[in-house]
């Protein structure tokens, strides 16, 4: 390569894609932290003493500066100071959050009820202030490093990075805490932690092409597009704008009846359709780790050697190496499968560990769909799609009964959580100018948080509310909490409606591939 084409370091991909397994930790910790307590609520409840009702205000207190502004504030912020400072004051106060929070659960600031829970959401307000601007300041340094190349790609794995971070909170906190609470949530802090270590790292990288960059232009005389500042003039603009409009209370909606969902779901799955919260003796793990590591490691070998066949070329173009192939790889995967089905029936019999495949689904069906979405359009159509689909997921969950109707609704509100954000956010990119995402993004991150509010806590108190008198630890009745859920969807089928109609009105695209535009 040409020195004129590899000026910086984020001319080179191993720089570009290290620099983003660098600050996704922040991503994956901060969700983990976000979402952990959801594997907890029962265990909050008998060892903490905490009520449904105290269970949301927990997480509705987490957004709430966010709803006062935070993340507009945290935005001007980073335009002023830039990534390597905003990444570290706001990672710092999610860690300092984190670590307030970590106290609390052990006893530190008192181990009566109160001092626990006021103080555990002391913890809860700082982490969530740092959480969401951390989650703007991740989006602006992908941008920085990824334009001109994969950026989509690299957002999609970011949120992977976070979508994983969901479903390990959720699936491994129980055992973690080792029946437990404390244990659980010092982990989940450490993890931010060392996730904050790790942006330190980066911030060394990132001084660095910032020197390159400098030098480039001062030695061209080329002048780098002047960032914009944040004017409320803007916001007001934007709210005017009905596609614009529409997408964000979409965006309300639809995340409201999806996060707070996660977050009581594997106590749904353990009060309605008895699923376990069980932890295994200490031989069990042992088993089914080294029988799970033995049968990854012979599907991942086989895997590299049909990678390495399919690099070769000329393989696939004969019909009968096409076949054989095919073959092998169904054949591996029935074997891969048998080896693991004692492993898999336990983990879908365990409320918490079935109710993490909902983001851990995600992580594979994103990517897929954004990649739909880039080639073949349809956004608002998928947006109707996806809200269907959450629809039918909170009926299944709530009126109905039965446990296999249970996992489809399960698995169709997986895919609404794939299709929605992987229609919805390019879609923004669309609708905003280059220079406004930021304001953009930040509007509608701070109007999520009012949506989230309001079911974090909304669904707890109702959980009490239609299960009065009914002690901790005894089957409750989740019908009512969930079945709100579904008039979430019908307004999000609604709002895609208006926003397909808008469209065809204003013209930006929405129904187009990306690339057409
Ligand atoms: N480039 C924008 C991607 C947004 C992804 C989206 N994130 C949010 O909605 C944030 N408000 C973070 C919320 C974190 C709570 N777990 C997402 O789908 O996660």
């Amino acid at each position: 390569m040409t020195e004129t084409l590899k000026r910086t370091l984020r001319d080179s991909s191993a720089m570009r894609w290290a620099m983003l397994i660098l600050l996704s930790g922040l991503t994956f910790s901060t969700y983990w932290f976000q979402d952990f307590f959801s594997g907890l609520k029962g265990l909050m409840g008998s060892e903490m003493g905490f009520s449904s009702e105290e269970f949301g205000r927990i997480l509705a207190l987490t957004t709430i500066a966010n709803m006062f502004g935070m993340i507009i504030i945290g935005g001007i912020m980073l335009d002023k100071w830039g990534i390597r400072v905003a990444g570290i004051v706001f990672g710092g106060i999610a860690v300092l959050g984190g670590a307030i929070s970590a106290l609390a659960a052990s006893g530190f600031f008192g181990s009566d009820h109160g001092s626990m829970l006021n103080m555990i959401i002391v913890g809860r307000i700082l982490f969530g202030s740092g959480l969401e601007v951390v989650c703007v300041v991740a989006t602006r340094t992908i941008v920085k490093w990824f334009k001109g190349y994969d950026l989509a790609l690299a957002m999609a794995i970011n949120m992977g990075f976070g979508r994983l971070g969901s479903a390990m909170g959720t699936a491994l906190s129980l055992d973690i805490g080792g029946g437990h609470v404390s244990p659980a949530v010092t982990f989940a802090a450490t993890l931010i932690g060392l996730a904050l270590i790790m942006f330190l790292i980066y911030t060394v990288f990132d001084i660095k092409l910032d020197k390159q960059e400098k030098a480039i232009s001062d030695k061209s005389g080329e002048v780098c597009d002047p960032e914009e500042d944040f004017k409320f003039s803007d916001l007001i603009t934007l709210i005017k704008n009905k596609s614009f409009l529409y997408i964000a209370l979409l965006c309300v909606t639809f995340y409201a009846a999806i996060f707070p969902f996660m977050q009581y779901a594997p106590d749904l799955l353990i009060n309605k359709f008895g699923f376990t919260q069980n932890l295994p003796q200490a031989g069990e793990v042992i088993l089914w780790g080294s029988k799970a590591i033995g049968a990854s490691s012979i599907y991942l070998i086989f895997f590299l050697f049909a990678i390495l066949f399919a690099v070769v070329p000329n393989n696939f173009e004969n019909k009968k190496t096409r076949f054989l192939f095919k073959s092998g790889a169904l054949i591996a995967f029935c074997f891969y499968l048998f080896v693991m089905k004692d492993i898999l029936a336990i983990w879908l019999d365990n409320g918490a560990k079935t109710a993490s495949l909902i983001p851990l689904g995600t992580i594979i069906f994103t990517p897929i769909f954004g990649n739909y979405v880039d080639k073949k359009g349809k956004a608002a159509s998928l947006m109707i799609l996806g809200s269907l689909l959450l629809i039918f997921a909170h009926i299944s969950l709530s009126i109905l009964d039965n446990v296999y109707i249970a996992y489809f609704g399960l698995l169709s509100l997986g895919v609404a959580f794939s299709l929605v954000p992987a229609a919805m956010w390019p879609s923004v990119a669309k609708i905003v100018a280059e220079n406004r995402l930021g304001t953009a993004y930040a509007t509608m991150f701070t109007l999520q948080n009012w949506g989230l509010f309001l079911f974090f806590w909304g669904i707890g108190a109702l959980l009490d509310f239609v299960n009065q008198g009914i002690p901790e630890g005894q089957p409750k009745d989740y019908t009512i909490p969930i079945l709100v859920l579904v008039g979430c969807g019908f307004i999000s089928i609604f709002l895609s409606f208006l926003l397909k109609k808008a469209d065809r009105k204003q013209n930006y695209g929405l129904e187009l591939p990306s690339n057409s535009n």
